[in-house]
Formats: C-alpha cells, sequence, structure tokens
C-alpha cells in the first residue's frame, strides 16, 4: 500500500508578516507538515528569506524531538549551493531539506556565487550529509529534469545516500499561484510503481481541481500554498486534499 496523504501547506502564500501565527493555525486546522519555500535569486528569479526566518517561526508550532510527524518543517531549498546552508537549517529546526538534483550537480567552485570549494557537492554525498546531521533529505527535480536521472540515485545500496522523499515539481520553481502542469504525473507514476513505500511530493497548482491526477498518479505529500491561504475554510480544502489522496491508497 503506498503511504498515508501528508499534506504540506506552502507559507510562500502565507501572510509574512503574521508568519508564526500562520504556521500555528495552519497545523492547527489540520496540516500534517508546513513547507517552507527558501529562494536565493540564482537559482530561481525570486527571493524569500533564510534560516534567521525559520529560527523565529519554529517555536511557533510543536512537534516531538526527532519525529517527522505532525508539525515537521519540509524546507524546500530553490539555492543554487544546497550543501552551504545544510547546518543553518538544521539550527534553525528545519527537519527535512529538500534540495534540487539541478543545483546539486551544478554546484562547482567555479559556478557558484559563493565561489568556494564549499559549494561542492554530488546528490548522494549530499544526502549522506543532511541525514548525518539527523534531518530527513528530500531532492526534488524541476520539469524541465527528466525522471531517469533519481533511478541511480534511488537504487543506491547505501541506506544514508537515499533519500526519504523526492520532489517533482508542478510548476516552474520560483512562484506560487502558477497553473498545475498535468505533464508531469509520468513521473510520479514511473516513481510509485517502483517505490510503492516512497514518500512522492508534488508541488504547485495543487488544488480541489487538480487533486485527483496527483493522487491517481501516486503522489502522497501535497504541497498547497494559493489553494489553502487562499480559502475562506483552510481546513475543508486540507480536509479535501487529504480524502483525495487516502481513497486511492492500495489501489495504485
Ligand atoms: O515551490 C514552490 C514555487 O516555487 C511552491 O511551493 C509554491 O509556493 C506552491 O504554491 P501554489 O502553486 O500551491 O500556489
Ligand atoms: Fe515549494
Amino acid at each position: 500500500m503506498s503511504p498515508a496523504a501528508i499534506i504540506a501547506p506552502s507559507i510562500l502564500s502565507a501572510d509574512f508578516a503574521e508568519l508564526g501565527k500562520a504556521c500555528a493555525d495552519t497545523i492547527a486546522q489540520g496540516a500534517d507538515w508546513l513547507h517552507v519555500d527558501i529562494m536565493d535569486g540564482h537559482f530561481v528569479p525570486n527571493m524569500t528569506f533564510g534560516a534567521p526566518v525559520v529560527t523565529k517561526i519554529r517555536p511557533h508550532v510543536d512537534r516531538p524531538a526527532g519525529a517527522y510527524g505532525k508539525g515537521t518543517f519540509d524546507c524546500h531549498m530553490m539555492i543554487a549551493e544546497p550543501k552551504r546552508w545544510v547546518k543553518d537549517f538544521k539550527s534553525a529546526g528545519c527537519d527535512l531539506y529538500c534540495f534540487h538534483y539541478e543545483a546539486a550537480i551544478s554546484s562547482t567552485a567555479a559556478d557558484s556565487p559563493s565561489g568556494t570549494s564549499d559549494a561542492k557537492t554530488s546528490p548522494k554525498e549530499l544526502i549522506k550529509y543532511i541525514h548525518s546531521l539527523d534531518m530527513q533529505a528530500g531532492i526534488a527535480i524541476k520539469p524541465s529534469t527528466p525522471v531517469d536521472v533519481l533511478w541511480e540515485i534511488l537504487e543506491n545500496s547505501v541506506q544514508e545516500e537515499r533519500p526519504d522523499m523526492v520532489l517533482i515539481m508542478t510548476v516552474e520553481p520560483g512562484f506560487g499561484g502558477q497553473s498545475f502542469m498535468a505533464s508531469e504525473l509520468p513521473k510520479v507514476a514511473a516513481l510509485r510503481k517502483k517505490y510503492p513505500e516512497l514518500n512522492i511530493e508534488v508541488d504547485g497548482g495543487l488544488s480541489e481541481k487538480t487533486i485527483d491526477q496527483a493522487a491517481d498518479a501516486g503522489a502522497n505529500v501535497i504541497v498547497a500554498g494559493s489553494a489553502v491561504f487562499g480559502a475562506s475554510d483552510p481546513g475543508e480544502v486540507i480536509r479535501k486534499l487529504r480524502e483525495a489522496v487516502d481513497v486511492r491508497r492500495g489501489k495504485l
């Protein structure tokens, strides 16, 4: 049976002047995780915030130490140098550090914004490093990246080098409120077929209108920003997203 639904509202669409309260309210309304979009203006053409803001909002949400249940901070790192910020985000209270494959493979001393050798990494090394700091590791791919790049990483026999979650972007990363790209769903279906128990996250344009397609393909971790924060009853949207995923469990 595929894993249970995990609903992770993206706080990119929350009121940034009230971010701590927005996080607490969203968990109280039934969200499982909080999806925290970190953008650096290099990897994507937009900027959000860094570890100091995460440090400030983290105490607004309870979660048992060391657990990855309700209240998990799912940090989506849309940044050019994913290795560089792992420790800072661990200290800030990040539970799941999800980096982009495209950033990891091009983070070299020559082309990184910082120009430091610390930018060098490989996806497997980075996953191992994230695990060594007791966080879960996620790997994300953009719409232009084929799912095939993930097979070697997922089939690795060394457990510390395997990701806990894969994120399939269903919009171009950078902004909330974009239209859902159904063209990305065959990636989800291919992953689910090979990995029945893997957490597969979809991010971008998810709503009550698009959730059925994503759930049919096998996604179980559902990010939704504008659909949740723009709703008059966010709790109702969260319930509907969860139900759409959970009715398909066991049928995939
Ligand atoms: O990572 C991103 C955008 O780059 C997302 O997490 C968005 O914030 C999702 O917003 P909606 O498409 O649900 O409004
Ligand atoms: Fe995201």
